[in-house]
């Protein structure tokens, strides 16, 4: 059955903090199997919005709403398990577990096992974690990081912790992936081959995806549909096309980078 119902709708959402309104009034509907772009100037909001998003802030106005349920109020650890992953802007790894663990860690999060099977170490506990162990490791391989395995992450060239971080956030089978400029700090090749990786885990997973990204190139390239925030609020939505022409975005952002 084809359905227009969003996979993600942000009705009015907004925050703030003290006299400040970090963003406001902010409306967005997300269909699955997007590739949407939120782009912006220093401190237009968008880490913000991803922190509504996912449960770190609570809405102080509007709603949040995955599969037309609200999200508002829930904490972070219920927003994963309802289907909503993120990457962080600057990466949040485990850094003395190995890059195995890392993962796992998304799995546990997500497990089923009783308290007293862990602790009683009962065989389908052990049965759960060599299923999580296989699982992690067909996880690290789509990833090409599945030879690194033992290593400590922190251990891992910066480009390669990028990726890992990507693959616990897929770990945890999410609906919705939100990516904090997931390419900063790479060069341009690394950039273009996360770039061809984020277009195929989202067909291969069937994923949604929201990328926050400064490299315009990249996300015009990339991405279907363009969010713009500015100060707070949303000023243009749209194509890359027409993002790229949109006055109002190129005095607020874009400036003469866009031709
Ligand atoms: N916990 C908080 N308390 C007070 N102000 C906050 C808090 N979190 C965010 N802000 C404010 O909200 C605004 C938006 O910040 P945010 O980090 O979301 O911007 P951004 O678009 O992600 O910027 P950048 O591109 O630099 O990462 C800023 O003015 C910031 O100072």
């Amino acid at each position: 059955m084809i359905t227009n119902t969003p996979l993600l709708k942000v009705d009015h959402a907004g925050i703030q903090f003290g006299g400040l309104k970090a963003v406001s009034n902010i409306l967005m509907e997300i269909h699955k199997g997007e590739l949407v772009g939120l782009i912006g100037p220093n401190g237009a909001g968008k880490t913000t919005l991803f922190n509504l998003l996912t449960g770190v802030y609570v809405p102080t106005e509007g709603s949040i709403l995955l599969n037309e349920k609200k999200l508002n109020g829930f904490p972070p650890y219920k927003i994963t398990q309802k289907g909503i992953s993120r990457t962080f802007q600057n990466i949040r790894l485990f850094n003395d577990l190995t890059v195995l663990d890392n993962v796992m860690i998304a799995y546990h999060t997500l497990a089923k096992h009783s308290i007293l099977s862990s602790i009683f170490r009962l065989p389908f506990h052990f049965s759960g974690e060599k299923e999580m162990e296989e699982k992690a490791i067909e996880c690290l391989k789509i990833f090409h990081l599945d030879v690194y395995k033992d290593e400590k992450a922190k251990n891992l060239p910066y480009g390669q912790q990028r990726r890992l971080e990507i693959a616990r956030a897929l770990a945890a089978s999410p609906q919705l992936l939100l990516l904090d400029e997931p390419a900063a700090g790479m060069n341009p090749q690394e950039t273009k081959e996360l770039m061809d990786l984020i277009s195929f885990i989202r067909e291969q997973f069937d994923l949604t995806v929201i990328l926050i990204e400064h490299d315009m190139q990249l996300v015009m390239g990339v991405c279907e549909r363009i969010y713009v925030l500015d100060h707070g609020k949303l000023i243009a939505e749209g194509i890359p096309e027409e993002i790229r022409n949109n006055p109002k975005v190129i005095e607020a952002y874009l400036g003469e980078e866009v031709s």
